[in-house]
């Protein structure tokens, strides 16, 4: 079967900044692939490079088969166009009612637009009741729901998931941690999130890649995590200061 994502020893450098050194990846259609690491090895970099907003410097980032790289204009459009996106932060407009967040990439009239945000709203648990509010009059979980209603509101056939978690307590975590997970079986989304939190791991990854020194270090099944049988590995599920990875800490 063809991947639906592959990278071929991608490299990427910013200056004298080697931040990927040879990644190799391959997720299947699908599939549910959770990519962690340290602050700063490069997950988010990886991603912009999958989306053709960065462009490696060398190695072959294929989606579905065809080469990323060679894409411009509205080929790259059209690229980026399968993609859906949970930022962080939400990154929800707060001059806009939910509904029009929720519709904000779908075309046609007003009332199919919000027909279809009330739809994706229940989707994610939520009730029309809210559609007219602004994202601020909602609590934190409700923000996340909303940005997840509207990343999935265009059907994408990949999701990226960027710390779906952060910010929300272990409750409201585990119950968008649920919601993805369950999105991305019905819809079938090859889905590739980014996170710190292993209790996300646990509950979103079919399979997860660990990102160290550029390069993917170790890469299985979910429940191969706690018997990796790498040190690395080890110490950053068991979030240990102790181990092969050195934290880069000032002494004041
Ligand atoms: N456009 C850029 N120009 C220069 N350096 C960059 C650029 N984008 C990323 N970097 C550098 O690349 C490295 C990897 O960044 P990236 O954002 O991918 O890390 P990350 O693994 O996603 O970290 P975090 O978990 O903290 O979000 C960092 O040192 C960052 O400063």
């Amino acid at each position: 079967m063809t991947p639906k994502i592959q990278l071929s020893d991608v490299h990427k450098r910013f200056g004298p900044k080697v931040v990927l050194n040879g990644v190799d990846l391959s997720v299947a259609p699908a599939e549910s692939m959770v990519i962690i690491g340290g602050s700063g090895t490069g997950k988010s970099v990886t991603i912009k490079c999958i989306l053709g907003l960065l462009r490696p410097d060398s190695g072959s980032i294929k989606v579905d088969g065809v080469d990323v790289a060679g894409l411009s204009g509205r080929a790259l459009a059209a690229h980026q166009a399968r993609f859906g996106m949970l930022f962080q932060g939400g990154a929800l407009f707060d001059s806009l009612p939910v509904w029009r967040n929720v519709s904000f990439a779908l075309s046609g009239g007003a009332a199919d637009r919000r027909a279809a945000a009330i739809d994706n709203l229940a989707r994610v648990g939520l009730g029309a009741d809210i559609a007219d509010l602004r994202p601020s009059e909602l609590s934190g979980g409700m923000q996340k729901r909303v940005a997840l209603a509207r990343a999935i509101a265009v059907r994408p056939e990949i999701l990226f998931f960027d710390e779906p978690t952060t910010g929300l307590d272990p409750i409201m975590a585990d119950v968008i941690n649920d919601l993805i997970r369950n999105l991305v079986t019905d819809l079938k989304i090859t889905a590739l999130t980014i996170t710190h939190d292993m209790s996300s791991v646990r509950k979103i990854a079919d399979s997860v890649a660990m990102l160290y020194e550029g390069r993917i270090i170790w890469h299985g099944p979910r429940d191969g995590i706690d018997s990796a049988g790498n040190p690395y590995v080890d110490q950053f599920v068991h979030g240990r200061a102790e181990g092969p990875i050195r934290m880069q800490v000032r002494r004041l």
